[in-house]
């Protein structure tokens, strides 16, 4: 319904959008992400005709947004605006009815049909209780969504909002998208937001542009679009991506910056872990400046996963296989590399003992440190085979470090001595 063809926008002489270029489909929520400054709401302003691109067009309905008057437009598409304070005394119902203005006569007045679709608009975004109360008295979260119900009683096709959730709290965030979430569906509604918080991007929308530099940077799936070099590229910023294990969205974690304040240069660390006991581990030595390496790990084992987003250079297995010799001769060389050895307190099976077994080979020969979890939970599953194994490197001299905090103090001693 709704289609951006190649526009260009200006202010004066500074370029702020170049070569915009999508569409929209029924029933879909599009994302608008993108650093600060970098155009996002320059978008709405011309997808709304606030403002009039420089090059392109904008088609609605099939038709040019330029040609269409100003009540034919707000029949087909709703902005819901950034800043919702109404600061005159007015009723939610007369907010509500004021998106009925295109569709009202000149000098006309309201008509049945016109309460009615205000009615079902406000029961729909849940306001229809707050119908005679002052818009003005209303908390934010209620305010936005009697905002978004006169947005609605425009009938449009296509909704736009600027920054919908950014002034509510955890609890009206949800409440809201879940509502916009709700009427892309059951309306058919075209919508398109723009907004800042990427794990919500990730989890409402079904679609984001991501905007840097005037440009669109990247379009397309959220998990496509939500990588960890293009969230580096646009936003300055290091992150991990991972998938959210209940929901199955990805979901950001932002890091400290790339470089870490000391530097422990050319410092090897080796790690053994698996199932995310190495995670934390992972990111606390490269914080920390160590250079670390890791392995044996199963590909899809949380660990290797955040290995990988780390550029971490990692010994690999495939996905639930026991360690092979070649795997095994690898993670050996690499130890043989590393000044440190850090195991973590993975609970070990037939399948991947033979990390222990690398690990007691080398101990004698290198620093081993081996972390304990606080949590208690049984750690050999392999007949006591492990716990012989383990038992061996501790009395080739390893130490232990009580959870990954003592971890760098601890490293930094072993080095020193
Ligand atoms: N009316 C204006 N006149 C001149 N420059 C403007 C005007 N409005 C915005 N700009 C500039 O255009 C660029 C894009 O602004 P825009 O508000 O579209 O960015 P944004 O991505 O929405 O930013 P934010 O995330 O901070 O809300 C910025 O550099 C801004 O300073």
């Amino acid at each position: 319904m709704l289609n951006v063809k190649d526009i260009s926008c200006n202010y004066g002489e500074i370029k702020v959008l170049e070569n915009i270029d999508f569409g929209t489909n029924r029933g879909e929520c599009i994302g608008i992400i993108g650093p600060n400054g970098s155009g996002k709401s320059t978008l709405l302003k011309a997808i709304s005709k606030i403002i009039k691109p420089a090059s392109g067009n904008i088609i609605l309905c099939e038709k040019d947004i330029s040609k269409m008057s100003s009540k034919d437009l707000a029949k087909n598409l709703a902005v819901v605006p950034q800043d919702t304070n109404v600061d005159f005394e007015f009723s939610c119902l007369d907010i509500v009815l004021m998106g009925r203005n295109p569709h009202i006569k000149r000098f006309g007045m309201e008509s049945k049909k016109d309460y009615d679709v205000a009615y079902t608009c406000m029961e729909q975004t849940g306001t229809l209780h707050l119908k005679d109360r002052l818009i003005s008295e209303l908390s934010g979260g209620e305010r936005q969504r009697v905002i978004i119900a006169r947005a609605l009683a425009q009938e449009p096709g296509v909704l736009l909002l600027d920054e919908p959730v950014s002034h509510l709290d955890i609890n009206h965030q949800i409440e809201v998208l879940e509502l916009i979430e709700r009427l892309k569906k059951n309306n058919g509604l075209e919508v398109i937001m723009v907004i800042h918080d990427l794990n919500l991007a990730a989890r409402y929308c079904d679609r984001l542009i991501l905007l840097h530099e005037n440009k669109i940077l990247c379009a397309g799936r959220p998990e496509d679009v939500l990588t960890r070099d293009n969230i580096r590229k646009a936003f300055c910023a290091n992150v991990l991506v991972r998938r959210h294990p209940l929901t199955g969205f990805v979901y950001i974690t932002l890091l400290n910056s790339n470089e870490p304040k000391e530097k422990v240069s050319g410092k090897k660390v080796h790690l053994i872990s698996g199932a995310g006991t190495g995670t934390q581990i992972m990111y606390s030595l490269l914080s920390k400046g160590y250079d670390v390496s890791a392995g044996v790990l199963n590909v899809l084992d949380s660990d290797y996963e955040a290995a990988m987003q780390l550029n971490i250079k990692t010994v690999i297995e495939a996905p639930f296989s026991p360690i092979t010799p070649e795997a095994y001769a690898q993670n050996i060389e690499m130890m043989k590399n590393a000044d440190v050895i850090v195991v973590s307190d993975v609970p070990v099976g037939w399948g991947n003992l033979k990390n222990l077994e690398a690990v007691s080979e080398i101990a004698g020969s290198k620093p081993v440190i081996m972390v304990e979890d606080e949590i208690s939970t049984e750690k050999d599953f392999t007949n006591g085979e492990a716990s012989k194994i383990r038992e061996k490197i501790m009395s080739a001299g390893a130490v232990i470090a009580h959870g990954a905090g003592e971890l760098p103090d601890i490293i930094k001693n072993k080095l020193d001595a």
